[in-house]
């Protein structure tokens, strides 16, 4: 069933038309990747979901809710939630303490004295924790977490605001590839049991091939191509968009190619 529906985007800056009549979805449970060289378009689009950049033309739509013209904290009230890296400055607080500040600020809760909002949803925080197999570090200080674990414990702030539907801009970004392929299994887990719809972008194809549903592929402005990740690693127009990169549509090493 439709959860997200983007209908005839387009963006244009100066004369760059960055988005042209951009129309996808995205079910519940469905891991979406979009894809593209570099300036192809893909922040253009995803800001436009994400309601950091305002479409010149078009429709979204989530769960039939016309959501083209609302601000970030409006869709993010209507169930669109995005993976933000934990800033420099949390990195000293605890893995609880960052999922807790996420629910408390996700419930309109002023965090007030930092002493009572200690204590406030540590319980949740910790069952979210659990979820991305985080439990036992719920007591560490970010700063001392692996790279992985700290995008576990992200994984685990944008799940404390109970999305329908995930933005994931460039998710592996700096991940090591053992740690990158757990995290996005876990994502998929996770979106599947919960019925959550997932779009990201992503730059690495073993990420994407191994573990979208779909992928849409921008050129310029425009989707040259969208289908399962076998159709996408054999259609020429795609190819021929990554000329000069031969090995960027490669099968993930360890699965067999279609
Ligand atoms: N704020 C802006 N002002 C002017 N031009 C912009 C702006 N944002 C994007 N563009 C232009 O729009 C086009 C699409 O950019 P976009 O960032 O969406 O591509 P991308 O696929 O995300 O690229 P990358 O993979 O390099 O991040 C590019 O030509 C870019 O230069």
């Amino acid at each position: 069933m439709t959860l997200l529906a983007v209908n005839g985007l387009q963006k244009s800056f100066g004369g760059v038309v960055a988005a042209r009549d951009v129309e996808f979805t995205v079910g519940r449970g469905e891991m979406l990747a979009v894809i593209g060289p570099n300036g192809a378009g893909k922040s253009t689009v995803f800001n436009m979901v994400g309601g950091q950049l305002r479409p010149d033309r078009g429709r979204v739509l989530l769960d039939g809710h016309d959501i083209t013209h609302a601000s970030p904290q409006k869709r993010f009230r209507r169930g669109v939630g995005r993976t933000f890296q934990v800033a420099q400055t949390f990195l000293s607080m605890s893995a609880a303490e960052n999922v807790q500040m996420a629910l408390i600020s996700c419930r309109r809760q002023s965090g007030g004295l930092w002493s009572p909002a200690r204590e406030r949803h540590r319980e949740k925080a910790v069952q979210l924790l659990a979820r991305v197999g985080m439990a036992e570090a719920a007591d560490i200080p970010c700063s001392a977490l692996a790279y992985g674990d700290v995008k576990r414990v992200e994984l685990a702030i944008a799940l404390a605001g109970e999305p329908k539907l995930l933005l994931m801009d460039e998710p592996t970004a700096g991940m090591a590839p053992r740690e990158r392929t757990e995290l996005m299994d876990l994502t998929a887990s996770i979106a599947d049991a919960q019925g959550i719809g997932v779009l990201f972008t992503e730059h690495d194809m073993d990420v994407v091939f191994g573990h979208a549903a779909r992928v849409l592929v921008l050129l310029r402005g425009r989707i040259i191509a969208a289908g399962t990740p076998d159709e996408i690693r054999r259609n020429e127009e795609v190819k021929r968009a990554y000329l000069g990169d031969e090995h960027a549509l490669e099968a993930p090493k360890g699965t067999r190619p279609a």
